[in-house]
């Protein structure tokens, strides 16, 4: 990108923030084309289609399930299964009440679809009160130049790309209940209950994911302290065009594991990873929603833990439609440990000779240092990895 193009993407970027509304607030005004912040990588400017998607896989069958209502003799080899194949499932018969899912959907899609006027005020890339609503940059603004001598690479690889995406975050802890106060009254109350209702699912998570690592159900709870604070409400518009932009680029998740609801629209998609993972192919395989399940997946922080017997896979969402919007909730279930001396690394029961650490010890704050470091893909996990003799 010449450097006369970069300043006119910081310039729409920086007006795009301006405008607080958002990607519906554009949707919302009546645009017809796409601004070339939101161009998928591939498109280019001369506005010609991406090149076509790896190929996807509808089968509801390629994500398992897991249903809470079996005996745990039966729940433990399936969540073992599943957390080593495609490092997601789905949970049925979980106990979560459907009226409180339900009305967290609602509420976040309330939220989003409230007039432009209201939502506005609480735009903003910083939480305030643990409450941030923005379209978060897939790729952060440059840092400011060093010195004079630009490097060209560099700032491309910085130049910003929008998703087709509005989301709202709300970090519940550690400490004082967040201020809601901005939020619609749906939001107020809808959004803390569901937030309560999944920290108890989350802990019978953590216990199968515990289980069925062979190290007993108490111990990710005893060495990290399970939490689920950080709640982010998604909003993918209806796009004019669709295949050109990203609802959500490729990624894995940081957290221990993440609980994902998604209403009936779809879109979310999985690598199916057939080289054991990190070789970056393998076919993208739709994550088709199942009206009344929870999906589950694992994040890099249990890969680590459980010295890679559990796979974090890649995601993204594609969006699917020019006329419905679709929302989900993810809930990010992470260690309460967080301080720089809550090191974190493989279980020491996991490692033996023949399977050695595949990854040195870290703490959270230098593992979220590397993720802003080298993008959200899962190569940030990777500056750890222990290389092989
Ligand atoms: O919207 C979705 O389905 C996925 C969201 C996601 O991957 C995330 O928040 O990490
Ligand atoms: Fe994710």
């Amino acid at each position: 990108m010449a450097a006369a193009d970069e300043c006119d993407a910081a310039a729409s970027l920086a007006e795009f923030h301006a405008s607080r509304a958002g990607v519906h607030g554009l949707v919302e005004s009546g645009v017809t084309a796409l601004p070339p912040l939101f161009l998928a990588p591939g498109c280019g400017s001369g506005r010609s289609p991406p090149p076509p998607p790896a190929t996807t896989t509808t089968a509801a069958s390629a994500i398992p399930t897991v249903d809470l209502s079996l005996p745990r003799s039966a729940t433990v080899p399936l969540v073992r299964a599943a957390a080593r194949s495609c490092g997601f499932f789905h949970v049925t018969n979980h106990g979560v009440p459907h009226g409180t899912v339900a009305s967290a959907v609602a509420a976040a899609r309330a939220f989003h679809e409230q007039p432009a006027a209201s939502r506005s005020p609480c735009y903003s890339l910083a939480p305030v009160g643990g409450v941030a609503y923005s379209t978060i940059p897939i790729q952060q603004p440059p840092p400011p130049p060093q010195d004079s001598s630009s490097d060209h690479r560099a700032a491309t690889a910085a130049s910003p790309l929008l998703p087709w995406r509005d989301s709202l975050v709300v970090r519940f802890g550690p400490g004082a209940a967040p201020d809601l106060g901005s939020l619609p009254a749906a939001c107020r109350d809808a959004l803390p209950e569901y937030q309560r209702s999944l920290t108890g699912f989350g802990k019978e998570m953590a216990g199968l994911l515990s289980d069925a690592l062979g190290v007993g159900a108490e111990r990710l709870e005893r060495e990290m302290q399970v939490e689920g604070w950080l709640m982010a409400c998604h909003y993918y518009p209806p796009c004019p065009e669709p295949e050109m932009v990203v609802g959500s680029l490729e990624h894995t998740d940081p957290s221990l594991f993440t609980v994902l609801v998604q209403d009936a629209v779809g879109g979310l998609q999985v690598r199916r990873e057939e080289d054991g993972g990190g070789g970056g192919g393998g076919e993208w395989v739709d994550v088709a929603p199942v009206a009344g399940a929870l999906l589950v997946n694992v994040g890099d922080v249990l890969k680590v833990v459980s010295n890679e017997e559990y796979k974090s896979v890649e995601h993204r969402v594609v969006i699917k439609s020019s006329q419905d919007a679709r929302v989900s909730i993810a809930l990010f279930f992470n260690p309460a440990k967080r301080d720089a001396s809550d090191l974190f690394g493989p279980l020491p029961e996991l490692v033996t000779s023949e399977r050695p650490a595949q990854y040195r010890r870290f703490s959270l704050p230098e593992f979220m240092r590397s993720r802003r470091e080298s993008g959200h893909g899962k190569s940030s996990i990777d500056s750890f990895r222990i290389a092989a003799d």
